[in-house]
């Protein structure tokens, strides 16, 4: 059996429990809190004439009033994990419609016992302080502010009140505005209002709402009390504009208080309190938030939510760097840190109260009940061991200077850099950062802009006699500068971290002039060129918080198939980010004549409108710079949607920059032999990718079919098949109803022939796929290597445009009828094929006659067939069929190759 501890240390209260059927037993030191049926009480560990450990007590509320003669006597007020603290700010209170809201969060929670904490209605505690200006300044316009801020509270009861509790209130509110105008009175006659006088006025804002919120919760049947916190709240002044809670006292308050109104549900003041002379006063900025931190400590409370209008603590500061994130949690440490750097984080005052009993806090959005917020806690739990997880934000201070201070004489000198920071603390000045190098020759330190100049020359005229005897070679300023802090618990237990950093921000060229870290290592700070701030901070966010599978992507001819992907990626970016965790941005679009260029990505809901508006001039040469020179997105993708060769033909300096390329556009693959031989060279080498399915059979999976079969070792004997949409769709539907320049043009129209029709009709985009799978079977041929039966007649090779072509196209349909008399007589139909004859090294292609009960014969719309003879498919070939043109299938298989794309870069399958 464990020792007992010494009488003095444990305290017992024993009271009956508020059903009067049972009595309770609390142990002040330990703790232990029992609610058991009367008779069967095993009482906690006490001591002399007490029960001792673990003896049995037959105890009824009589035996219980007696006891209260052996021990302390106290009323009950229970504490632990059966309360939880919620704060409300005022943005939350804004309207009455916003007070019924949190009314329903308050009776949402299903905690056994709650205390709400509320600020005043928005805007109305400025009121309050603007009223005690005026009067104090003899501006009777006060009146009229008092009636308005009775007006508005006034109006907000009717609406969300009703019956007794409204004129209850009323009457109050009434009483409280008559007592305001009285002592307003008074200080407009005096001309002068006492710190206490100003703290009564002011604090009424919080008395109202929660007043409101009260009735409101009350309005429900639940069991509620309304609480005035400077009856509880005990605060000492600890500095200006600070004080500090007597948490002895208030907690004895607290105890009374509860002894005589002890509701489940509790709805107090914020902000407000008073002295141990019971003279009202504020807990002063944030105030509210710190007494939620204060009454969540005294009642131990299992946690601390704090209602507020944003969805929790950013990663950074959003309207900085857009990819900031939601922090799922904080330690209390990382908190302190952050709101240092004026993120938008709890007071760090309002951190120390729950810190000692690690009572979380919640921060919370009112106004998007399903964001789960940030949890601020102790080190948090259950986080993977992720290096870059180790970081939780960055934030930057602008608008500073660095100091330099440096010569021989300062090295193994004591008392240098307390001389400096003497002269420093003399003109007043703030100084955020301090680095020495252990060599000792140097010290920096930065301090706000604004007061340089004094402290630069404060240090002149300290240092007078050091300069001029050389022993300190300068003073020097660097002005402009700004400071970017990394934050994160964990940055202690995990080396490498700062590397990260000093990479990205390396990468992102970015010259870092001076470095600190605090040996607590939850922090670093680097001093950089305000001018690079923004930069550095995305550069450095990104690094730690984008997903690796963040693809910055380039379009390049938002025509037919360009913007039917746009259009793809804007119905699916959402769901790849959630499923996947591949983040796709479109950070550029081009045409031939204008740009778009985005930092963070363009809307895809509206990227037609923005290219009309934001466009710049094309200029393809920038638009590659935009992708190359954006230190933000861990890998860039250009998508070439033309059908230039001029474009094609940069894909070999772009894979080299490591942009990697993903195209429908077969120019580059059926191009010069030897360019095409390098750019493959060049792929293989590397680690960028270049992905190019759609540019045969469209989104029919071909070449990654004719991939797989050669990585795996079989070996390609035949390929052959209708490898054109357009003169399929021509020939299957050329069945006598129709002209054959008629189907030509539905074929345009379809979306399936390349921009020049003649580019099908002459065989050459056929030929192009013949080559690109030629060579990727290995063959080493040039397109003018294979033979082309052209349909265009010879008469209409020189029309000038598209247009011109189609126009005159139906004066040869005569011959096509009777070409296709011709086959319909033997029993046949036309088909386009084309070939890859591997064993024998050639390909051709050619209008051939198939018999009706041909597979070729077979097929409908723009379908490709595709039949593939090998080793291992040499009885029957594979076979792969089916719409092989048209704007959806097409884009469809160039996105296929972006997410295959991001699977080679480590996406989720
Ligand atoms: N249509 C299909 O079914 C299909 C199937 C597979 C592959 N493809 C290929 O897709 C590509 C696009 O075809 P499309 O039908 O969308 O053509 P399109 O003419 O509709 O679109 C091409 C776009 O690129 C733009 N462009 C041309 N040169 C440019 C340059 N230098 N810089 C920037 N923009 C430029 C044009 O202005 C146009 O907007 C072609 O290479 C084609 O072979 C098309
Ligand atoms: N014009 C092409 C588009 C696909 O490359 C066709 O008709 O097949
Ligand atoms: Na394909």
């Amino acid at each position: 059996a464990s020792p007992v501890p010494p009488a003095a240390a444990h305290r017992r209260r024993l009271r009956p429990s508020a059903s009067g059927r049972e009595v309770v037993s609390q142990c002040l030191k330990c703790e232990i809190n029992q609610d058991r049926p009367m008779g069967a009480l095993r009482i906690g560990h006490s001591q002399g004439n007490l029960p001792r450990h673990g003896s049995k007590n037959l105890l009824t509320p009589a035996a219980a009033a007696i006891s209260v003669e052996q021990v302390e006597v106290s009323t009950y007020l229970p504490k632990g994990d059966m309360w939880s603290v919620h704060k409300f700010g005022g943005t939350c209170m804004g309207t009455p419609q916003r007070i019924q809201n949190v009314a329903d969060v308050v009776l949402g929670d299903s905690s056994e016992r709650k205390l709400i904490i509320v600020s005043a209605m928005s805007k109305v505690t400025d009121m309050m302080y603007s009223l005690v200006h005026k009067a104090q300044s003899r501006d009777d316009s006060y009146t009229e502010e008092l009636d308005k801020v009775f007006e508005k509270h006034m109006a907000a009861a009717k609406d969300l009140l009703d019956g007794e509790n409204l004129a209850r209130f009323l009457s109050e509110l009434h009483s409280d505005i008559s007592n305001l105008r009285a002592m307003l009175r008074a200080i407009y006659i005096a001309g002068h209002a006492t710190e206490s006088f100003s703290e009564f006025v002011v604090g009424h804002g919080e008395l109202w709402s929660s007043q409101m919120l009260s009735y409101a919760v009350q309005k429900s049947g639940a069991s509620c009390s309304w609480m005035d916190t400077r009856e509880v709240l005990v605060v000492k002044p600890s500095g200006p504009d600070m004080v500090d809670p007597d948490y002895e006292e208030s907690e004895k308050r607290l105890e009374k208080w509860f002894s005589r109104q002890p509701a489940e549900i509790i709805v107090a003041t914020g902000f407000i309190a008073s002295t141990a002379e019971n003279i009202p006063t504020t807990l002063k900025r944030d105030g509210s938030d710190f007494s939620a931190a204060i009454i969540g400590s005294l009642v131990r409370a299992r946690q601390v939510t704090i209602w507020t209008d944003v969805d929790g603590v950013f990663s950074a500061d959003p309207r900085k760097v857009s990819e900031a994130v939601i922090l799922s949690t904080l330690s209390y440490q990382e908190a302190w840190e952050m709101s240092y750097f004026g993120a938008n984080v709890l007071h760090p005052r309002t951190i120390i109260p729950v810190m000692k009993d690690n009572i979380p806090i919640v921060i919370r959005n009112m106004f998007n009940l399903s964001a789960p917020g940030t949890v601020i806690c102790k080190q948090p739990a259950n986080e993977d061991a992720d290096l870059d997880a180790c970081v939780k934000s960055f934030a930057t201070i602008d608008k500073l200077a660095l100091v330099n201070v440096e010569g021989t004489g300062m090295a193994g000198v004591p008392g240098t850099s307390s001389a400096i920071f003497s002269a420093v603390k003399e003109v007043g000045a703030n100084v955020i950062m301090i680095s020495q190098a252990s060599s000792e020759h140097s010290i920096c330190f930065a301090v706000p802009e604004k007061e340089v100049a004094a402290v630069s020359a404060a240090l002149h005229v300290r240092f007078r006699e050091a300069l001029a005897a050389g022993r300190l070679s300068k003073v020097e300023v660097i002005h402009d500068c700004s400071i970017l802090a990394a934050v994160g618990l964990r940055m202690a237990s995990t080396p490498g971290v700062s590397a990260i950093l000093f990479d990205a921000l390396a990468k992102a060229n970015i010259n870092v002039r001076a470095i600190a870290q605090g040996c607590s290592e939850y922090n670093i700070t680097v001093v950089l060129k305000q001018e690079d701030c923004v930069r550095a901070l995305r550069a450095a966010h990104s690094r730690f918080f984008l997903s690796k599978t963040t693809l910055a992507i380039g379009v390049i001819g938002p025509g037919l198939i360009g913007a039917t992907l746009l259009n793809q990626l804007r119905d699916q970016v959402a769901i790849l980010k959630e499923n996947m965790n591949i983040d796709v941005r479109v950070i550029g679009i081009t045409g031939a004549s204008t740009m778009l260029l985005s930092e963070t990505g363009v809307d895809l809901t509206r990227w037609k409108e923005e290219m009309q508006k934001e466009a710049k001039p094309a200029d393809l040469a920038n638009f590659v710079r935009h992708l190359s020179e954006d230190h933000v997105f861990p890998n860039k993708v250009l998508v070439d949607c033309t059908a230039d060769t001029n474009v094609a033909s940069h894909y070999y300096d772009w894979l080299k920059k490591g942009i990697h390329v993903i195209t429908p556009n077969k120019k580059a693959n059926s191009g010069p032999l030897d360019r095409y031989l390098k750019l493959r060279t060049l792929q293989r080498a590397s680690y960028t990718h270049y992905f190019y399915e759609a540019t045969v059979g469209a989104g029919l999976p071909i070449i990654s079919t004719l991939r797989g079969l050669l990585e795996t070792g079989d070996k390609i004997l035949r390929i052959e098949g209708i490898f054109s949409g357009t003169l399929s769709y021509i020939f299957n539907n050329f069945e006598g109803t129709r002209s054959f320049s008629d189907v030509v043009a539905e074929a345009k129209e379809a979306g399936y022939t390349e921009p020049d029709p003649r580019d099908d009709l002459s065989g050459t985009d056929v030929a192009r796929k013949v080559i690109i799978l030629a060579r990727e079977s290995g063959l080493r041929l040039e397109l003018s290597d294979i033979p082309v039966e052209s349909l265009v007649p010879e008469a209409l090779k020189s029309c000038s445009s598209p247009n011109e072509f189609m126009q005159k196209l139906p004066s040869f349909d005569q011959d096509w009828a009777r070409q296709r008399h011709e086959a319909e007589a033997a029993g046949e139909v036309l088909r386009y094929v084309g070939a890859v004859d591997v064993l024998n090294g050639k390909g051709r292609v050619e209008l051939q006659r198939y018999k009706r009960d041909h597979p070729f014969a077979q097929l409908s719309g723009s379908d490709n067939i595709i039949a593939f003879t090998t080793s291992r498919y040499k009885e029957q070939p594979l076979i792969v069929r089916g719409p092989g043109a048209g704007a959806e299938v097409t884009a469809g298989g160039v996105f296929c190759d972006i997410l295959r794309l991001a699977s080679y870069l480590g996406a989720p399958s």
